[in-house]
Order: structure tokens, then sequence, then C-alpha cells
């Protein structure tokens, strides 16, 4: 049975103070309540270690929201595998729309960083997703699947059993337009097929497949009540606990 999944990615917000409280708040939350899914957390890596040793990774585990793609050495402001294993962080995000964005990061890229993470035995989170013309255009199916193929195509197909995916379109980020959950339902059916077709039905049944997009407290339910749904990787709605909680409680 793959896991079920709430992860907050915190981007670039929250002061330290501010990101040591929440957590704890979390955590709290987590705590007394017992949730259903696994709450995942990603703030900026500069608090990487205090928040994970703020939590107790029983009810919440601490995430990076990137790493580097190359092993070590000469690359300033990046952050290896390596590194982040050695303060016991085992889950982090990649290829997200914004570093394809604004930090040119292509599907060769994000492959390698792939590679980094599962030599390291850390758990990636990798997000794909078409933009809005490509949506319009009716592209978003190729769109997808190149973008995993071109990401899990050169990876052992045994490190796959670590794999998560998290269906983001970029036209949904931030926007307050959520995929309907018909809409998300579909291609997160089509996104197991390709898992499956490629990599066969162990793979595609055992990988967790995360929406996101504007997901908040009251359209959580309906989203993660969709078969092929298996949980949110939530931006906005994850910097407060009042709210954050009621999306992990969706479930
Ligand atoms: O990683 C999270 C996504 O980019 C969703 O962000 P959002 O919930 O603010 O739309």
């Amino acid at each position: 049975m793959r896991d079920k999944i709430v992860a907050g990615n915190w981007k670039m917000n929250l002061t330290f103070e501010q990101a040591l409280q929440l957590a704890n708040d979390i955590n709290t939350w987590a705590s007394e309540n017992k949730p259903n899914a696994k709450v995942i957390i990603a703030p900026t890596s500069i608090y990487l270690q205090a928040i994970q040793e703020t939590v107790d990774e029983e009810f919440v585990q601490v995430a990076s929201q990137d790493v580097s793609n190359t092993e070590k050495g000469a690359f300033t402001g990046d952050i290896s595998a390596e590194q982040l294993d050695s303060i016991g962080i085992n889950c982090a995000i990649v290829g997200h729309s914004e570093r394809r964005e604004y930090q040119q990061e292509t599907d060769a890229v994000i492959a390698q960083k792939l590679e980094q993470l599962f030599n390291k035995d850390i758990t990636p989170i990798l997000c794909v997703g078409e933009k809005l013309e490509e949506r319009e255009a009716d592209k978003h199916f190729e769109v997808v699947k190149s973008q995993i193929l071109n990401a899990l195509n050169p990876q052992k197909t045994e490190n796959l059993s670590k794999l998560v995916i998290a269906y983001e379109p970029v036209w949904a980020i931030g926007t307050g337009v959520t995929a309907s959950p018909e809409q998300a339902q579909e291609i997160h059916a089509f996104i197991r097929s390709v898992l499956n077709d490629a990599y066969g039905a162990d793979v595609a049944e055992g990988t967790s497949i995360l929406y996101g997009g504007s997901v908040n407290a009251a359209n959580a339910e309906e989203l993660f009540a969709q078969a092929d749904i298996d949980g949110g990787l939530v931006g906005g709605a994850s910097l407060k606990v009042e709210d954050f909680s009621k999306i992990i409680s969706a479930f």
C-alpha cells in the first residue's frame, strides 16, 4: 500500500523564528492528532538542521527544497545529497517548476539530481507539470510524460521504489486556480500508466503521486478522495498550522 503524504513546501518564506514556531506547532498538532497521512515540511535550507532537531520524525519529516546535481566540489551555494544525509535529511523536492523556470533546470539536470539522492538513499519528490499554454494546446499529457521519462530513464529501476511524484500544473501554483478533482485524477492516472508501461506494476502501484497547485482546506478532501491522488504538495496553505492541519485531516 503506497503512502498518503501531505508535504508543505515553505519556499522562500518565514524568518528563522517563524519557521521554528510553525515547525513546533505542526509537530504538536501531528503528535496529538496522529493523522492518517505522512507529514513532511520543507523549509529553506539554512533552517533544515534546526527544524530537524525541533520535530519528532515519528510525526513530521523534514525535506530539502532542492539538491545539487553534483557530488561535491567547487559549486558555490549548492548543497549536496551527502551534506543533506550528514544532517539526517532523508527527503528532497526535485525539479520544482520554480527551479525549472528561474534556474533553468532541465530534465537532464533533474535526472542527475535524482541520481545523487538515490545514491544517498534520500527520497525524492519529483515535480512535474505543464504550463498554461501547454494545457491550452492539449499537450499536458505529452509534456508530463516526457518530464517523467527523461528524469527516470537514467535511474536504476530498483531505486524507483523510493520515488514520490508531485503533479503540479504550473497554472495552478499560487494562483488560487486549482485543477478540478477530475482533471487532476485524469492526469494522475495517466502518470501511473506511464510508470506501469516503463517500469512495471510494482513501481506504478507503489509510487505516491501528490497533487500540488492551490491546495487548501476547502478543496483538499475532494482532491484526496480521487483514486490516484495520494496526497498534496502544498505551498501557501502550508504556512499556517490551522490551514495545513485541515489539509492533512482531509485524509
Ligand atoms: O510546491 C508547492 C506548489 O508549488 C504549490 O504551491 P501553492 O499551494 O502555493 O499553489
